[in-house]
C-alpha cells in the first residue's frame, strides 16, 4: 500500500472513541495492515499545556485555547501523521481538527475559520463520527469516574459541541450510532472501513 490512509475518530466525550480505536487497530493488524494509533491532544508540550486547562478552562481565552490546539496539531501532523502516511500506514487518530471546529466553535470561535486554518493538516480519508446524546455521554463518564466532569465535559457545553458536530457535512464523515454495545459499534465501524478500503482499491496484504 502506498500513500497511507488517515482515519479520524470523532465525537463528543464519552462516545467510545478510545474504546473503539484499539479494536479497529487490532482487526486491521490481523488483516496484515501496518497501523499507527495516535491521539490528540498529544503527549507533547502543547498537549500537556492543554490538559492543564481541563479543570480550569477560564485560565485561557477561547482564542488562546484554539492557538494551543493548533500548535499541538501542527507538531502532531509533522512528527507523527505525515511520516506514518508516507510509510504507507493506516493512521488511526483519536480526535482531529473536527474536534477543534466543534469544541472551540462551541466556545465562541468561528468553525468555518477554524477549518480554514487547517491547510497544513492532511484531510482524512474517513471520519468515524460517533454519535449519542450528551446525556448518554454524561451518564457514561459518571459511571467511569464518579461525579467529576471536567470543564470540557459539562452537559450544557456538550450540547453545543454535539450540535456543531451534527452540522458538519464533509463527504469524509460517516456517522456511527454509539449508544449500542461495543461489539455492535465495532461491527458498524468495520463496515465503514471495509467500504473505504474497497473504494481505494486497497489490496489486503494477506
Ligand atoms: N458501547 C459502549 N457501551 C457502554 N459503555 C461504553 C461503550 N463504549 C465505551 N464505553 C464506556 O464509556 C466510557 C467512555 O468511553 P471512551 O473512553 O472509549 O470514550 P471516548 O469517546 O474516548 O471519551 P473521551 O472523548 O472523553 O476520551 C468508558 O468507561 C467505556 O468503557
Ligand atoms: C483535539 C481537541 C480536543 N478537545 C477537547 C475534547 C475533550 O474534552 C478533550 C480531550 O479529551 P480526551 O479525553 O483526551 O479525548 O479536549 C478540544 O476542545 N479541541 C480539540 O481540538
Amino acid at each position: 500500500m502506498s500513500g497511507g490512509i488517515l482515519i479520524a475518530f470523532e465525537g463528543i466525550d464519552g462516545t467510545g472513541k478510545s474504546t473503539q480505536l484499539p479494536l479497529l487497530a487490532a482487526y486491521l493488524r490481523g488483516q496484515g495492515y501496518t497501523v499507527v494509533e495516535t491521539r490528540e491532544p498529544t503527549d507533547g508540550p502543547y498537549g500537556q499545556q492543554i490538559r492543564l486547562l481541563y479543570r480550569n478552562r477560564h485560565q485561557a481565552s477561547p482564542e488562546q485555547e484554539l492557538e494551543l490546539f493548533l500548535l499541538d496539531r501542527r507538531q502532531h501532523v509533522e512528527q507523527c501523521i505525515k511520516p506514518a502516511l508516507a510509510r504507507g500506514a493506516i493512521v488511526l487518530t483519536d480526535r482531529y481538527y473536527f474536534s477543534t471546529a466543534a469544541y472551540q466553535g462551541a466556545a465562541g470561535c468561528d468553525p468555518a475559520a477554524i477549518f480554514a486554518r487547517h491547510g497544513f493538516a492532511p484531510e482524512p480519508d474517513l471520519v468515524l463520527l460517533l454519535t449519542q446524546t450528551p446525556s448518554e455521554s454524561v451518564t457514561r463518564i459518571r459511571e467511569l469516574r464518579g461525579e467529576m466532569l471536567n470543564d470540557f465535559e459539562q452537559q450544557e457545553q456538550l450540547e453545543k459541541v454535539a450540535a456543531l458536530f451534527a452540522s458538519f457535512t464533509h463527504d469524509c464523515i460517516v456517522r456511527i450510532h454509539a449508544a449500542r454495545t461495543v461489539a455492535e459499534v465495532h461491527a458498524s465501524i468495520r463496515e465503514a472501513v471495509a467500504q473505504l478500503l474497497a473504494q481505494k482499491g486497497t489490496q489486503c496484504p494477506r
